[in-house]
């Protein structure tokens, strides 16, 4: 069974509903940006439900050949009951609705009407807005609505920030295990900075960050000038940053004020003197700090 990481309202929500759809075998589609953990949370409903002994299979919808979707679900009936995985079905061209819709009529006429884990569950996902795609005659009402049956929306990791530091400490510890190297440890100031960017890619785009930290600093502090620049750039300070109150478990100063250094650069739009007025410098003290993050601008 996979390890879901999540503890904001946000990720419990969906992982009520999890449990619940499970427990049934209705059709789930699950709606969400890339990235944001559809075919994790798909295996995890096979993996609660009454069908978790068979197999789980999946159809990348995008480009699939012609043929692909009667293959997939002919040898998954073969093998007993079992789920399907339909990546992107909005993706899936006319002839191919067609077929889905045959198929799930087909095995709507073959189960015994029981959540027992007779023959094939479909669960399908879209990144696509899949009612306006019906409302648009691009995909088919008759299928959307056998499809979902419930739909499950999958929030963006931005609308989940809670759970950053739990699925960085994760993804660290599966790629440390999986290259065989030291964990990095990030300092206050690089946290701070994962939990304010607005990750576009979601939680693949976080694991990526993360197992490319283990690869190449492996055993090492992590500080925000080791971070991507869309991460400093997209992560600016508000005035109540500036006003901030130590907190408990006080914040690493170095970091900190590279940060500054940064935002101001990037404020002055690369202007050393117009940077340094913004932090109350002379501009030889700031090169003589840009010297010492190795910051180059
Ligand atoms: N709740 C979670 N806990 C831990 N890891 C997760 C969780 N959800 C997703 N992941 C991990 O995040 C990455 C992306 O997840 P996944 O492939 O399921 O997303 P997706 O929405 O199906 O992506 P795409 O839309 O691009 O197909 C994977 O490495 C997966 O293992």
């Amino acid at each position: 069974m996979t390890t879901l990481i999540g503890r904001s309202p946000a990720f419990n929500r969906l992982r009520n509903a999890l449990s619940m759809v499970a427990a049934t075998d209705v059709g789930v589609l699950l709606l969400g940006e890339p990235g944001t953990g559809k075919e994790t949370l798909a295996r995890e409903i096979h993996a609660c439900s009454a069908r978790r002994d068979g197999r789980f299979g999946v159809l990348a919808c995008t480009g699939a050949p012609p043929d692909a979707l009667d293959r997939c679900v002919s040898t998954l009936v073969q093998e007993g009951p079992a789920t399907l995985y339909l990546d992107e079905v909005g993706e899936l061209n006319a002839a191919d609705q067609a077929r889905l819709l045959h198929q799930i009529l087909v095995q709507d006429s073959a189960s015994d009407g029981t959540c027992s884990g007779s023959g094939l569950r479909i669960i399908a996902a879209s990144a696509l807005d899949l009612d306006r795609q019906v409302q648009q005659g691009a995909f088919r009402r008759d299928l959307y609505l056998r499809l979902c049956v419930v739909p499950l929306e999958v929030p963006p990791l931005r609308e989940r920030a809670l759970d950053i530091p739990a699925l960085t400490e994760h993804f660290i510890a599966t790629a440390t295990a999986r290259h065989g190297l030291d964990p990095p440890w990030l300092t206050p100031g690089a946290q701070r900075l994962l939990r304010r960017y607005t990750w576009p890619g979601n939680l693949r785009e976080l694991a990526n960050l993360c197992e490319r930290l283990v690869i190449l600093l492996p055993g090492t502090a992590v500080g925000p000038e080791n971070l991507p620049g869309e991460l400093v750039r997209g992560a600016p300070l508000s005035e109540n940053d500036i006003a901030f109150s130590l907190p408990p478990h006080g914040i690493d100063l170095n970091d900190l004020e590279a940060e500054l250094i940064r935002q101001a650069l990037s404020l002055a739009g690369g202007n050393k003197s117009r940077a340094a007025r913004l932090l109350g410098l002379t501009r030889d003290t700031l090169l003589y700090r840009l010297q010492k993050h190795l910051i180059t601008s």
